[in-house]
């Protein structure tokens, strides 16, 4: 089995998280994609939905796609989510799987930094999907973490989660930015009475 394992802090999901897990999936011809939201990122500031809130707008998002499963096991566990510790419990209970851990262009910049970056890439390959404004930069990297990259091309989508946020705060419509069952939980539920206050 060859997966996927799209990692993220899905705060909330959007569409380039989608068309980067359905490029990553059939460029790589993965049989799944397992969507996983963090705990505590490491590199940025804690999410301000719940992991209870981000896992269940990421349970609605992949809903039609059947190769499209979530995965809460860093959400169970708790604490910082490093991605070296949850590859490393991931090849332990699936040894025959070939694990292929997708990122934005802008994160494989970051890679040097990533806790346990060499262990890491001998657990997981990594599927580098084209963030717009971040060109694959591997010249900072260890030859032995580079080679573990393949890059895939991706339409471009200038859309993060930040966005979405400062939209939803905002009062401005994120319709078509996210899964149209997402943009209505975000209309409805509490979570979007605590972020943005005043759209419904
Ligand atoms: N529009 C996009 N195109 C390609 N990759 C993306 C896009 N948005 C996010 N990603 C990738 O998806 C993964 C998870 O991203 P994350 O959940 O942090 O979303 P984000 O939009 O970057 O969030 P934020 O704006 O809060 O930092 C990362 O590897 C990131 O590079
Ligand atoms: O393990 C690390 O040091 C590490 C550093 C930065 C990011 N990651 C992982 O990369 C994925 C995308 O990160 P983010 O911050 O864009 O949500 C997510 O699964 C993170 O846990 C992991």
């Amino acid at each position: 089995m060859k997966i996927g394992i799209m990692g993220g802090t899905f705060d909330p999901i959007h569409i380039g998280h989608l068309v980067a897990a359905e490029t990553a999936r059939e460029a790589l011809g993965l049989d799944e994609v397992w969507f996983m939201p963090s705990h505590i990122p490491p590199h940025k500031a804690e999410a301000g939905f719940s992991g209870e809130e981000r896992l269940h707008m990421v349970e609605l998002a992949i809903g039609t796609q059947p190769a499209f499963r979530t995965l809460d096991i860093e959400l169970r566990r708790g604490g910082v989510s490093y991605s070296a510790d949850t590859m490393g419990e991931l090849v332990a209970k699936y040894p025959h799987a070939s694990f292929h851990f997708i990122v934005g262009t802008d994160m494989v910049n970051y890679l040097p930094k990533w806790e346990r970056i060499e262990k890491l890439a001998l657990l997981t390959r990594f599927a580098a999907v084209g963030r717009a404004g971040y060109k694959l930069d591997t010249s900072g990297l260890d030859a032995l973490v580079a080679e573990r990259i393949d890059h895939v091309d991706m339409p471009q989508l200038e859309i993060s989660s930040t966005e979405i946020r400062d939209r939803l705060k905002k009062g401005v419509s994120a319709r078509y930015l996210v899964p149209d069952n997402v943009y209505d939980y975000l209309r409805r539920s509490d979570a979007h009475a605590v972020h943005a206050p005043g759209t419904d």
